[in-house]
């Protein structure tokens, strides 16, 4: 347990923060309103994608001072891993899609293989309309087809942390985005 603590502190103090706490909240204020200008008047259906969309999700609808409800889906596809493979479908909303308009939000969009299937399987649900939002957007040539509807902020190609995106399950509590030494 010690070296595991060593090692994740070591990972921390070596790490580069790409994206500051000041950065994260001008980005959220600037997302905020363009899905206020959006979805005001569609009593949508937050969709958090857990478990990198829970610190966003949060911080993304407390800026949001309309009528909202809230529900999450849990799909993963990098698990520890620092490579994506397929997507696994851990856990599905309750509330009913049908005629609803939705607004999905996650961490990340890297190369976009999870938003993707997402709003797939939203639209095949009988949805009126399908958003989505990520902090950030990975920049690099390896993406789908979709671009998400609202993004925070562009980064560059590294292996990232903190806000909701994790290493090897830890570090999504921090309030900077930080990529790895060496990525
Ligand atoms: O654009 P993509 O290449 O598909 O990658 C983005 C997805 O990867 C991460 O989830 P992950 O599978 O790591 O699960 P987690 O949210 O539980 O960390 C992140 O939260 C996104 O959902
Ligand atoms: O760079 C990343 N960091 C953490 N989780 C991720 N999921 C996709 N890309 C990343």
């Amino acid at each position: 347990m010690t070296n595991t603590i060593n090692e994740l502190n070591k990972i921390l103090d070596e790490a580069d923060c790409l994206v500051d706490e000041t950065k994260i909240n001008e980005a959220l204020d600037k997302m905020a309103s363009q899905i206020t200008a959006d979805l005001s008047d569609k009593l949508p259906l937050v969709l958090c994608v857990m478990n990198g969309g829970l610190i966003p999700t949060a911080a993304l609808i407390e800026r949001l001072n309309f009528p909202l409800e809230l529900d999450y889906i849990h799909a993963t596809r990098y698990g520890m891993e620092t490579e994506g493979t397929q997507l696994n479908w851990l856990s599905y909303p309750q509330t009913s899609l049908k005629n609803r308009h939705v607004l999905v939000v996650d961490d990340i969009f890297d190369q976009g293989h999870t938003l993707e299937a997402i709003q797939k399987w939203l639209e095949e649900q009988g949805t009126s309309s399908v958003h989505t939002a990520t902090i950030i957007n990975k920049l690099h040539d390896r993406k789908t087809n979709m671009q998400p509807d609202y993004v925070g902020t562009d980064v560059v190609d590294r292996f990232l942390f903190g806000y909701g995106m994790d290493y090897k399950g830890y570090f999504r509590n921090l309030k900077g985005i930080y990529a790895i030494k060496g990525s």
